[in-house]
């Protein structure tokens, strides 16, 4: 639920500087275990500031489940993620504050437009009342939300709805965006716009994670491929070292995540 993103944290002001490694997004070592079951298994890497990076792999890989350790939503059963350099369990409010998360299943309070709904969450994050506005106009633009901006997110469709989750995700203008599948049943036309808009974060120099299935607009978007088959890394490098033409990316996703006979 998207309204879980705002949770954290008042976002009043721009958060420290990142530390350490200098990457703005970290997993190191992480693991989720569900009893016997490794929905993860140490998984581990750095992004660094300004990268577009893909997050792919077949249904119930970990991607998710990556996801929501390395937003602070779930906690690891070992390894630890951070943000902007900041450790999502134990520096929380700082590194909510570098980040923009974008759950895998939108944003709920059907009973709220967009305009209400993002109001709710700017002042849940402590944005100060002349910041917010300024910034729900700049989410109202950059996701093309004019058109259903007074109506209730229960009568929006698929592709405004989840238009409505990016929003949320920008308000606080974060320099890290956390997207999990953005693109997720979204018409082409729908998809060219979340296309668009990534270029444009990525000419704002945000650093990105994304998970997706749809292989083309990795090509299009995208620096790096982080590829997960069943809780495991199985590659990590650009995408055109994945392959050359998108039937050969195809057939190298099938090979590297090809179930053991
Ligand atoms: N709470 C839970 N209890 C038990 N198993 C879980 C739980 N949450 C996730 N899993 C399992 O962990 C594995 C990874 O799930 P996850 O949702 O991270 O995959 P995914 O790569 O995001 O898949 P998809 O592309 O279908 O969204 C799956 O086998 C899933 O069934």
């Amino acid at each position: 639920m998207t309204v879980a993103a705002a949770s954290p944290a008042p976002a009043a002001e721009s958060p420290a500087p990142v530390a350490g490694s200098g990457a703005m997004i970290e997993a190191n070592g992480l693991s989720k275990f569900y009893g016997p079951f490794a929905a993860v298994r140490d998984v581990s890497f750095a992004v660094p500031q300004g990268q577009v990076c893909a997050f792919l792999g077949p249904n119930g890989a970990g991607k998710s489940t990556t996801m929501r350790m390395l937003t602070g939503f779930l906690a690891p059963s070992a390894g630890t993620a951070r943000v902007g350099g900041f450790d999502v369990a134990e520096d929380r409010i700082p590194a909510a504050r570098t980040l923009g998360y974008l759950p895998e299943n939108g944003p709920l309070y059907q009973e709220m437009s967009p305009a209400g709904f993002l109001s709710y969450v700017g002042k849940a994050r402590g944005l100060a009342a002349d910041r917010l506005k300024a910034r729900a106009e700049y989410v109202k633009e950059a996701c093309s939300l004019g058109p259903v901006w007074g109506k209730p997110i229960a009568k929006l469709s698929r592709g405004y709805r989840q238009r409505v989750g990016m929003a949320q995700a920008l308000l606080h203008d974060p320099s890290v965006l956390i997207l999990d599948e953005p693109t997720g049943g979204l018409d082409p036309n729908q998809v060219a716009g979340v296309r668009e808009l990534i270029g444009r974060l990525r000419g704002e120099g945000k650093t990105l994670l994304i998970s997706t299935h749809i292989l083309r607009e990795v090509r299009a978007v995208c620096d790096r491929v982080l590829l997960i088959s069943a809780g495991r890394l199985v590659f990590d490098g650009p995408a055109d070292e994945l392959a050359g033409s998108e039937e050969e990316m195809e057939a190298k996703f099938r090979e590297l995540t090809a179930k053991p006979a």
